[in-house]
């Protein structure tokens, strides 16, 4: 397991070891003692998400969801390619509103660690691309909140892409109420 730790502290790049053989590949992809020992306690996961991108060029995000349901995600890319984004939203955080991309692939293995109180989305790279994330709390449609992707200055690499319609009409970073403190963000 490879940790590295990224300029927003908290969060986390972590590549799992791979098995190659002849067929393939076998990978651990979450085991809460390799982690404990590489000093890495992460909280309890209650939900994985799983979802498709049919074409290059999709953004979801930036969502979150807002105390006391906020999660903390677990992320990496089952198939495809997609540059994947964390944005510190807890106010009083010495790096509030800072934003930290990385490609994640089927190929490269790597998962981004994003706590609670952070924005998360990503634009996918490749047509079909699926991501499958860890979630430390359920779903709660009241709580699910979206705040507009392209109001924070990330460098998404993509012009026009495909969006839903709640990501179409979200609010600007600026123009938004954070729910999170740097306390208390679950
Ligand atoms: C998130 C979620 C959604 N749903 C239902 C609600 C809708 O009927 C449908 C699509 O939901 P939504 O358009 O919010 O899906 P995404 O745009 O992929 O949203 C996710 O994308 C970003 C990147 C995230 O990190 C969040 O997990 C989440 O906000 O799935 C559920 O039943 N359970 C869930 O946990």
């Amino acid at each position: 397991m490879q940790i590295e730790q990224t300029p927003i502290a908290g969060v986390l790049l972590m590549t799992p070891a791979r098995h190659g053989d002849a067929r393939g590949f076998f990978s651990e992809s979450w085991n809460r003692r390799t982690l404990r020992q590489a000093g890495v306690d992460l909280p309890e996961f209650v939900q994985d998400n799983h979802s498709l991108s049919r074409q290059a060029g999709t953004v979801r995000g930036l969502h979150y969801q807002a105390p006391p349901h906020a999660q903390g995600k677990l992320v990496r890319c089952g198939r495809g390619r997609l540059f994947d984004v964390a944005v510190d939203a807890r106010e009083g955080s010495p790096t509030y509103g800072q934003w930290f991309g990385a490609e994640l692939s089927f190929e490269n293995g790597r998962q981004l660690w994003i706590p609670a109180g952070f924005l998360h989305g990503f634009v996918t790279r490749e047509p079909d691309s699926e991501i499958v994330y860890k979630c430390t709390a359920h779903y709660d449609r009241e709580a699910d909140g979206a705040v507009a992707w392209d109001s924070l200055g990330i460098d998404w690499d993509v012009s026009d892409p495909v969006l839903s319609d709640k990501d179409r009409a979200a609010p600007a970073f600026a123009d938004w109420q954070s729910p999170f403190t740097s306390e208390a963000s679950a």
